[in-house]
């Protein structure tokens, strides 16, 4: 992991997460593969980010660069003012459990635990009182009051995600990173929990990143970033689902492509 001194600690700004001129290569010599090159890009605090891109464009791994889950090969990596490059271990496990919050295809639910053990569980294990009032938001708007004693068994789908949103919510995070949140889900469960996503953002203040293949789901995002080969190669303020998919068609043409 290296760092680049030359490169001033620009002011976070209104920015929940920034990436400076960020590589990620995996492997070394032939067997290389750079699946970051060169990103610089900030998350707006209180907006919802979509991440687009083809298959290995690099879109989970800006994610877990971005989220402190993996390193960088190069380049910086803040959430808000706490430069994560160089951090050790101890530090990134702290501001991963105090300031993001993660919600992933897979649900990640414990089977043993009802919905509202499941929900306050990473508190639970930080050792920290849950914000009742806040607790009681995220609930209401995720609208499982009525099924708080169940176990994920006995939740549909889209409850169980509605659950584990809520879990990434409870500790009010400064960042949410969500990838494929949806990609378990039919369309109509997905759109409950993408509906429940966005209200926490223009509702409740949060900041989510989302990483996605679907055009529809990247429409309820304020904004989507694309990548390609590693590289963001555009962006896309206000997006309608027809409108990501005509971007997204572009990827395969050959003059995109070879860029
Ligand atoms: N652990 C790893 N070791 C080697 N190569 C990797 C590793 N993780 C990712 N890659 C490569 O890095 C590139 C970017 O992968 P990444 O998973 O970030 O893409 P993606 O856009 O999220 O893809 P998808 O949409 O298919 O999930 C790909 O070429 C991938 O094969």
């Amino acid at each position: 992991m290296s760092h680049t001194p030359a490169e001033p600690p620009a002011p976070s700004g209104d920015l929940a997460a920034r990436v400076l001129h960020v590589t990620k290569s995996y492997g070394t010599g032939d067997a290389e593969v750079r699946a970051l090159d060169d990103v610089t890009t900030g998350i707006p605090r209180g907006r919802f980010t979509a991440v687009m891109g083809p298959s290995g464009s690099g879109k989970s791994t800006l994610m877990h660069c971005m989220a402190g889950l993996d390193s960088v090969t190069s380049g910086q990596v803040f959430i808000g003012d706490a430069d994560l490059t160089g951090m050790d271990d101890n530090r990134l496990t702290r501001i991963r459990r105090d300031k993001v919050g993660f919600v992933f295809q897979a649900f990640n639910l414990v089977p043993t635990l009802t919905a509202l053990e499941n929900i306050t569980l990473p508190l639970d294990i930080a050792g920290r009182r849950p914000d009742q009032e806040w607790l009681d938001r995220v609930i209401d708007t995720v609208g499982l009051r009525p099924r708080l004693k169940h176990r994920p068994s006995e939740l549909s789908g889209g409850q169980q995600q509605r659950v584990a949103c809520a879990r990434a919510l409870a500790s009010r995070p400064e960042i949410i990173f969500a990838d494929e949140p949806t990609g378990n889900l039919d369309s109509r469960s997905g759109a409950e929990v993408l509906a429940f996503l966005r209200a926490s953002v223009r509702e409740m203040g949060q900041t989510i990143v989302m990483v996605t293949h679907d055009p529809a789901a990247a429409a309820y995002s304020d904004e989507v970033l694309f990548l390609q080969d590693g590289r963001l190669v555009g962006t896309m303020p206000d997006p309608t689902a027809d409108a990501v998919l005509e971007r997204m068609k572009g990827f395969d043409l050959p003059e995109v492509a070879a860029r």
